[in-house]
């Protein structure tokens, strides 16, 4: 589903930010993504969602050597990603459910086919009854669930989530952790980067660990 190989990244002329990274996610895996601030998991998502390229080694997507994918394609492999991102990136002037919405509206299907899933969905990260509000009347866990909702709606071949539960005290971020394990039992493959040591360990999944932008845990020996 993804695979690294030798990969390396930097942002402009910099040093280099990832160094020599090598892992893959099998489909339907579920891993954590560890690592101080810095030491390089947001850089690492990026690289997958497509929105950075790699300076060095190979990154391949759904079998594929993303640089040998059309410029033209890009947006469909995006497509088929759900990603929550840690400053959330929500649309401020659509409401809580158009924002949840929103990848299924892109995927061409009309909001009464489904206005019920968004709905239950809403409910269960606890959204239920603000899903007329505007993003800017949320609180920053509000923000987090509903990010969260959206990545997930259009259940994508992988989601990747970067600190999902930052925001959220531990009985959501349990809530949330059911959430994402009820979506890898569909067949979603996901990748979660946190600190919250806790949730990696009630979820006893495995870990890929960063350091300084290397690798040094590829969540194989656990
Ligand atoms: N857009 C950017 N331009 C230049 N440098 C960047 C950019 N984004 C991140 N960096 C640098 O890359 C390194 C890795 O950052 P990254 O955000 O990937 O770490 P992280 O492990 O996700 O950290 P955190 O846990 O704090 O989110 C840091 O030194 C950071 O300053």
């Amino acid at each position: 589903m993804v695979r690294f190989e030798g990969v390396s990244m930097r942002y402009g002329r910099g040093h280099e930010t990832l160094r020599d990274i090598g892992f893959s996610l099998a489909p339907g895996s579920f891993h954590f993504l560890t690592g101080a601030s810095g030491a390089g998991k947001s850089s690492l998502l990026k690289l997958i969602y497509l929105a950075h390229r790699a300076s060095r080694g190979r990154v391949e997507l759904f079998g594929r050597d993303v640089n040998l994918v059309p410029g033209a394609d890009l947006p469909f492999l995006r497509r088929r990603i759900g990603v929550v991102f840690q400053e959330f990136r929500l649309l401020e002037h659509l409401s809580v459910f158009d924002n949840a919405g929103l990848p299924l509206r892109i995927a061409g299907r009309k909001p009464d086919t489904y206005r019920d899933d968004v709905a239950e969905l809403l409910q269960w990260v606890g959204l239920g009854d603000r899903m007329h509000a505007l993003p800017a009347t949320l609180s920053g866990g509000e923000k987090q669930r509903l990010a969260i909702a959206r990545a997930v709606v259009d259940r994508p071949d992988i989601l990747l989530a970067d600190e999902p539960t930052g925001n959220v005290d531990p009985a959501m971020s349990l809530r949330l952790l059911r959430l994402f394990v009820e979506l890898n039992r569909l067949g979603t493959t996901v990748l979660i980067a946190t600190h919250d040591e806790e949730l990696v360990a009630r979820a006893g999944r495995p870990v890929l660990h960063l350091e300084h932008g290397r690798m040094v845990d590829t969540g194989e020996a656990r």
